[in-house]
């Protein structure tokens, strides 16, 4: 059996067509352009990369984008100040900062600054908590687009047994609060976890958000089950010559894809996705802040 191949980077340019169409009826309907504030400390050329692809897609889907690049000895209190003038702004409905910040910066300070009603990454201990609850609002992006991608595949995902390998606030715990909204039995792997190999065989989804290159290994996959490979891990690929990287997830792919249903690739699974959620998020808080319903293709 070879996996079928869940392509996110068509499915995100799917969802961003749907964006726009939702941003063309806010704008003719309400009189409204919802804009997104996409802040970045330091030249972290990474970074800046996903920071610049953010502003391009934000502004290809009709939305405004204010885009902040501080140098990286930008103090704490400067930042807070920025991020109180961005919450003051009624043009601007979204506001992420973008992790990493410089060590001299306190990450959970920033992230608690930020307007519930603008928090696009759902970081803040407001919309975790709305999230946990299912209370309508922002849904942390990683986990909405992976969530997107397992609803399309599978259709309904009640009753199946589903694995995250991986505990982070960013990743595998709003993953797990998505996975038992949707009726699955979920169980949420660490470090700590034991006979990790033998967990995996049990269940029908994967969702691996580790950060160690193809750690999970093909034969830990029951035959049939759908992959979804968060990791995003850059490595020394030298078959492509002296010094060059490449991508990888945490799954290993080529043996994976050899026993599972379905399986994303690195890239182009969830990492496209990612983005394309931001921007959904951004039509939430803007459809909320102004009494209107958030579109329900666009949230969990
Ligand atoms: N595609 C995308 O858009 C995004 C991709 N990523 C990628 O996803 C990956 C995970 O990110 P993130 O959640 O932030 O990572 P963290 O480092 O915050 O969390 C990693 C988790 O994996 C667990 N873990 C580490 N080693 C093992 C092991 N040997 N066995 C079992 N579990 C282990 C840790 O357990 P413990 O808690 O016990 O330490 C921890 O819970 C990274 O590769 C990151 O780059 C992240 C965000 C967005
Ligand atoms: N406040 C904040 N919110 C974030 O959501 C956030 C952040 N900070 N800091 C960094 C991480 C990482 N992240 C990615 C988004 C898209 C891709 C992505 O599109 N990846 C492409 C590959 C890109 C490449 O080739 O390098 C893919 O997987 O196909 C990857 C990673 C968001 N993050």
């Amino acid at each position: 059996m070879t996996a079928q191949i869940i392509d996110g980077k068509a499915f995100a340019q799917q969802l961003r067509h749907r964006i726009a169409d939702h941003v063309e009826r806010l704008k003719t309907e309400h009189g409204l352009t919802p804009g997104l504030a996409v802040v970045i400390v330091g030249e972290d050329p990474a970074s800046q990369v996903y920071v610049n692809s953010k502003s391009k897609q934000t502004k290809e889907v009709g939305m405004n984008s204010f885009k902040y690049e501080l140098p990286k000895d930008t103090g704490e209190a400067e930042l807070l100040n920025l991020i109180d003038e961005l919450n003051e702004r009624d043009d601007v409905n979204g506001i992420l900062v973008q992790l990493p910040v410089p060590d001299h910066i306190d990450a959970d300070k920033i992230i608690k600054r930020i307007s519930p009603a603008k928090d696009v990454d759902c970081f803040t201990p407001e919309n975790v908590g709305r999230l946990a609850i299912g209370l309508p609002g922002p849904v942390s992006c990683t986990p909405l687009g992976s969530l997107m991608l397992l609803r399309d595949q599978l259709g309904k995902l009640e009753g199946m047994n589903a694995v995250i390998i991986g505990r982070s606030n960013l990743v595998g715990k709003p993953m797990s609060q998505l996975l038992l909204r949707d009726n699955c039995t979920v169980t949420v792997a660490h470090s700590r976890t034991k006979d990790l190999p033998g967990l995996c065989r049990t269940a029908d989804i994967i969702v691996a958000a580790v950060g160690r290159p193809e750690m999970i290994k093909g034969d830990w996959i029951k035959p049939g089950a759908t992959v979804i490979d968060v990791g995003i891990n850059r490595v020394d690929a030298p078959e492509k010559g002296e010094g060059k990287t490449k991508l990888v997830g945490d799954v290993e792919y080529a043996e994976a894809a050899k026993v599972a249903g379905a399986i994303t690739p690195v890239p182009g699974g969830v990492g496209p996705m990612t983005i394309a959620c931001l921007l959904a998020n951004t039509i939430t808080t803007t459809c909320l802040a102004n009494d209107l319903t958030p579109p329900s293709d666009l949230t969990a």
